[in-house]
């Protein structure tokens, strides 16, 4: 089991990496059902917005595991069609468990799709197993997905370079999108991962990204364990005067939900960091697979954004920092205006900017 991998599903069994442990301690907890999955989703021992999704599928297939072959009529789901009841109001509450990543919702109507389509074709056993698999097939495909991402925004952001005869790019980055937040990979961390496949990585700056500090406990954590060069930690407030002194080739961020015209939430601080890259005429990069483009929203305006208990502010690793009693605004999320994305949106599909993104998406049925 590597350092790295967030989710485990072997010999029938699930287990994740516990994320409020890391980088001290790392642990695998071991997911039985769907309301443990649920739980690790909303404290946040998992996240990142393709991981929930997997993690809460797998959370299902770990139920479904464990009464194969138990079908008798007084079984818990004695017929396909409760059963597939019972799959679809598993994946209504899931999607509750963290309202601002869309990826748990854009699965949920894929599975609950697929199980109305097999539920009359054979018995429940089968049925079972055809909905494990379905949810197992997640992880491969989010790697997939994720190293054509990576690929795609390697080769814009050195196309960009090469005008100005770089051969190598430094970049910055906030929070988590790497093999912490997916299912091994990463979106913009899978830019980055492509890039240093092919040592055309010279730099990755990152920010803490506090009150979770995705920054400083995961992608740190990634970069250190596979050795990425000039790795940096940056404070949040000093990613003005990073940039105002420092060359950096690009911005890449990830992504919860990206709206039908290319706004996108994303963790709080994407987009002041967005709004500074514009003043510094950094190129700024959504990376996203399109599991988390919402286009039933027109724009970011309508994205839901999660607000986060305020102890997560008002302490760090458990130790209070702030005064006792000072009111607290912790919003998880913002939303970066699609005209800030300098660079674009780099999908499984290819880069594209805010404007081509709904062709872009009709074209590959999404
Ligand atoms: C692969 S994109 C992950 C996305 O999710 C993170 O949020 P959280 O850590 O609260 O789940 C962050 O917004 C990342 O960009």
């Amino acid at each position: 089991m590597s350092q790295l991998e967030a989710i485990v599903w072997k010999d029938g069994q699930l287990k994740i990496l516990d994320q409020l442990l890391l980088p001290t301690k790392s642990v695998h907890l071991r997911i039985e059902t769907v309301q443990q999955g649920w739980q690790a989703i909303q404290k946040m021992q998992v996240r990142g917005a393709p991981a929930i999704a997997i993690v809460g599928c797998l959370s299902i297939a770990a139920e479904l595991q464990a009464t194969l072959g138990d079908e008798s009529p007084g079984a818990q789901h004695p017929d396909c069609e409760s059963l597939h009841n019972y799959v679809s109001f598993s994946l209504a509450h899931l999607v509750t468990a963290r309202p601002t990543a869309v990826n748990m919702r854009t699965e949920a109507d894929a599975l609950t799709k697929y199980s109305s389509s097999v539920r009359n074709t054979c018995t429940v056993a089968e049925m079972k197993v055809k909905l494990i698999e379905w949810c197992k097939n997640l992880l491969a495909e989010d790697v997939a997905t994720n190293k054509r991402l990576g690929d795609h925004g390697m080769q814009s952001i050195l196309d960009d370079a090469q005008k100005e005869s770089r051969e190598k790019v430094t970049l910055v980055t906030i929070c988590n999108t790497g093999s912490l937040a997916t299912a091994g990979y990463g979106t913009a961390l899978g830019v980055v991962r492509s890039l240093h496949a092919k040592e055309k990585l010279g730099g990755l700056f990152m920010l803490e990204t506090r009150p979770y500090m995705q920054g400083a406990r995961l992608t740190a954590f990634e970069a250190v364990v596979e050795n990425w060069p000039n790795s940096t930690l940056v404070c949040d407030g000093a990613v003005g005067a990073l940039l105002n002194t420092h060359k950096v080739d690009a911005a890449v961020v990830g992504a919860d939900r990206v709206a039908a015209n290319g706004d996108t939430a994303n963790k709080i601080g994407t987009y002041q960091l967005a709004v500074l890259c514009a003043a510094h005429k950094v190129p700024f990069y959504v990376c996203t697979t399109a599991t988390s483009i919402d286009m039933t929203l027109e724009s970011g305006a309508a994205i839901p954004i999660e607000h986060r208990p305020q102890e997560e502010m008002t302490r760090v690793a458990g130790h209070r920092v702030a005064a006792p009693g000072i009111k607290c605004w912790n919003p998880a999320f913002d939303v970066t205006p699609a005209r800030l994305i300098t660079g674009g949106i780099v999908t499984e599909f290819g880069v594209f900017r805010p404007d081509q993104l709904k062709e872009a998406m009709a074209s590959h049925n999404k």
